[in-house]
């Protein structure tokens, strides 16, 4: 087995609308994983949104408890070990989360929320026409797609990251939604598992944002394109930051498997579901899992 020929693939957003698309099928049904570049957000803005998330970070715990998680909305801050995202490990998350209120840093994160947004859209004309749809589609299931920006801070583990115990930034899982927009502050941590090649870094490239399909894209597909597991692992001194964006669709589009995916042989892998169904059934499931756990981590004093 030969590591190189496992690599994430790399996506031109700058290059020819047909050759894009194709690329974009081929990563998602191979890794369901890829990198973006030329994408149109400013390096600038990523920057600036980091340097909030890492003041926001540095803010004393009781400020932090102060902006509480709310378990409908998924925004708010979810301290570390507030969440479990492997739905088989033993251990709760060690990182931080932080997502889109109305506080301070609003201007920085609605700038960088909107410049998302928009590309979000122009990922989703090449993901529709990957699986061979057009505009009048797009139109029913991604007119107004619903999106958590997340930031995150991976403060490295005491002593040593034991990946066997199942102590991991985040843990093994897959995304949720239909595509996930990452920027990283350049530090490594990120792994995709590959059905052959086992878990392989996504280490940050210059200038790219990684993009992943997550479940709603896997269900629409009937499994034809991934939304592979992928986790965390920072073995780093330094904290690492990371901010998520994550979209699905329409929150009440009803997601069906596409017909040209089902067969007798091939049946849907989940009933039709509207993407509020899905995202509170996962939401619900992945804190229920760290409250299950407790005990994993130290409480916060
Ligand atoms: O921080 C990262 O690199 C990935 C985070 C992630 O996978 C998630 O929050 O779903
Ligand atoms: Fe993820």
């Amino acid at each position: 087995f030969n590591a190189s020929f496992h690599a994430v693939p790399l996506v031109d957003l700058a290059g020819s609308f047909d050759s894009t698309a194709s690329t974009v099928r081929t990563a998602l049904s191979t890794y369901g994983f890829f990198y973006i570049t030329n994408h149109g957000v400013p390096q600038e803005l990523i920057d600036r949104q980091f340097e909030q998330s890492r003041l926001l970070f540095e803010q004393p715990a009781a400020v932090k408890a102060a902006m509480p998680f709310n378990g409908t909305l998924d925004i708010g801050y979810l301290g570390s070990g507030g969440q479990a995202l492997d739905a088989e490990g033993r251990a709760r998350d060690t990182k931080e989360g932080f997502m889109l209120t109305n506080n301070g840093y609003e201007g920085v994160l609605r700038a960088y929320t909107a410049a998302l947004s928009r590309l979000n859209r122009r990922l989703n004309q090449f993901l529709f026409a990957a699986v061979g749809l057009g505009e009048a589609e797009r139109l029913e299931l991604a007119r107004q797609p619903f999106h958590v920006t997340k930031q995150l801070r991976y403060v490295p583990a005491e002593g040593f990251v034991d990946v066997d115990a199942g102590s991991l930034g985040a843990g093994a899982h897959a995304d949720w939604g239909s595509l996930t927009i990452l920027a990283t502050d350049g530090q490594p941590g990120l792994e995709v598992e590959h059905s052959e090649a086992g878990w392989l870094p996504v280490p940050p490239r210059d200038g790219c944002l990684i993009v992943n399909a997550g479940d709603q894209v896997k269900h629409w597909t009937n499994g034809e394109l991934k939304s592979a597991n992928h986790r965390v692992v920072v073995k780093s001194a330094r904290p690492r930051f990371s901010t998520a964006f994550f979209a699905y669709f329409d929150l009440w589009a009803r997601l069906e498997a596409l017909p040209q995916f089902v067969s007798s042989a091939r049946p849907p892998m989940r009933p039709p579901e509207t993407t509020l169904e899905f995202f509170h059934f996962k939401l619900g499931e992945s804190v229920g899992n760290a409250r299950e756990r407790g005990g994993a981590l130290k409480e916060e004093t």
